[in-house]
């Protein structure tokens, strides 16, 4: 468990947040450039002073204002990646994460040198000195420094951000794998949804230095607020389900509560959760039952909610059995079909818009399990 209460105030700039997550995984700090985020995971990382904070890690205060504590950043065993790797260049990998590791060496390990090297896939690159790296490779090298320190905490400032596309989707599964795999905390700072959607097993969305709303993704998904981040044509609903079969790599059956959903998956694996996006602008609605269609995933449900778009359009949220789906229409369709609250309508979404990305097990499972209500032997 680790809770965070921190304000600090500057000049046009006031940052009031108070955080609280029971479990490890990968907690999302996610908002627009200027809304305090760096900031935060500064005054987490002891590097900035806030006016008042009190923050704790699995019952160790590491500050509280009101008790004149403050253990210094040094001192704080907290892992910290940024934008750019940070490594030093006058050694090579193995160099660099054997600094890691001899600066740690008065803590229990709970991350061995040759266990990160293998998580992150690096014991081709050992000997390699840093201007020989690309920045992802340089990415991971600076994950595993991180991980070497035995972190209680590991704070991702961006880490994907200076690379491109290409990079960026290299580090990923590496990102995915960490969070699955160990069992240390991470808030990882981000802009970008896809990272989000990939990674986070808790989000806060922040606003000019306040937290809007925070929770699981399913719910955060559906927040009105989120458009203004993302764009809208980046809405959508976030549903997590159960790979039921795995298509043989391509197109897999997934088990959202009572709802069965092609997805398009590569490495999909029977029993694995997963997480499905379905993008506002792909949903389809119709008031009766559609015959003669191409469309592979039909489900039906009640509209739980209208609310305005913008000047032409709708946001129509859809209960399908629990799961809730958001349709974007013309305000024009609205009235031609009559769509209110409690009015019986079926959704189409084509398969190929949707996407979805597998939670491999480990400690994120166990987070996504609890967060939805599901007993352990769900994803047997
Ligand atoms: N050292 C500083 N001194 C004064 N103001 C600062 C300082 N660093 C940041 N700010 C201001 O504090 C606010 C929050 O900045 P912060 O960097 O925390 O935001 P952010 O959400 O991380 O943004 P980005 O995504 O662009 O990194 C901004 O208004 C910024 O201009």
């Amino acid at each position: 468990m680790f809770s965070i209460a921190v304000s600090k105030r500057r000049i046009g700039f006031e940052l009031e947040v108070a955080i609280e997550v029971p479990r490890p995984g990968v907690v999302a700090l996610f908002g627009r450039s200027g809304c305090g985020k760096t900031t935060l995971v500064n005054i987490v990382a002891g590097l900035v002073a806030a006016d008042q904070a009190r923050i704790a890690i699995d019952g160790v205060v590491l500050e509280d204002s009101l008790l004149g504590q403050r253990v210094p950043a040094h001192r704080r065993r907290i892992g910290y990646v940024f934008q750019d790797a940070r490594l030093f260049p006058h050694l090579d990998v193995r160099g660099n994460l054997r600094y890691a590791q001899r600066r740690a060496s008065r803590v229990p390990a709970r991350i061995g040198f040759d266990q990160a090297v293998q998580l992150l896939g690096l014991e081709a690159l050992l000997r390699r000195r840093v201007h020989q790296l690309s920045g992802g490779e340089r990415q991971r090298v600076a994950l595993g420094r991180a991980l070497l320190a035995q972190p209680r905490l590991l704070l991702l400032d961006e880490p994907l951000a200076a690379l491109d596309a290409a990079r960026r989707d290299e580090v990923l599964p590496y990102l995915e794998m960490l969070r699955d795999e160990l069992s240390v905390p991470m808030i990882y700072v981000s802009h970008q949804f896809e990272e989000v959607l990939r990674l986070a097993t808790h989000v806060v969305l922040m606003e000019q230095g306040r937290v809007v709303v925070q929770g699981g993704l399913d719910d955060i998904s559906l927040h009105p607020r989120l458009r203004a981040i993302v764009g809208p044509e980046s809405v959508g609903a976030v549903l997590l389900g159960r790979i039921e079969n795995d298509g043989d790599g391509r197109l897999a059956t997934v088990c959202i509560g009572e709802n069965v959903l092609s997805v398009p998956m590569r490495a999909a694996r029977r029993g694995a959760m997963v997480r499905v996006q379905l993008l506002a602008r792909d949903i389809i609605l119709a008031t009766s039952r559609p015959e003669g269609l191409s469309v592979r995933n039909m489900l039906t449900g009640r509209v739980s909610r209208v609310s305005g778009d913008d000047a032409d359009t709708d946001l129509v949220q859809v209960d399908v059995g629990g799961a809730h789906i958001m349709a974007r229409v013309t305000r024009e369709a609205t009235a031609a079909l009559g769509l209110r609250g409690g009015l019986r309508v079926w959704v189409l979404v084509k398969a190929v818009s949707i996407r979805g990305h597998a939670f491999a097990g480990g400690a994120s499972l166990e987070v996504l399990k609890s967060s939805i209500g599901m007993g352990s032997d769900a994803a047997q």
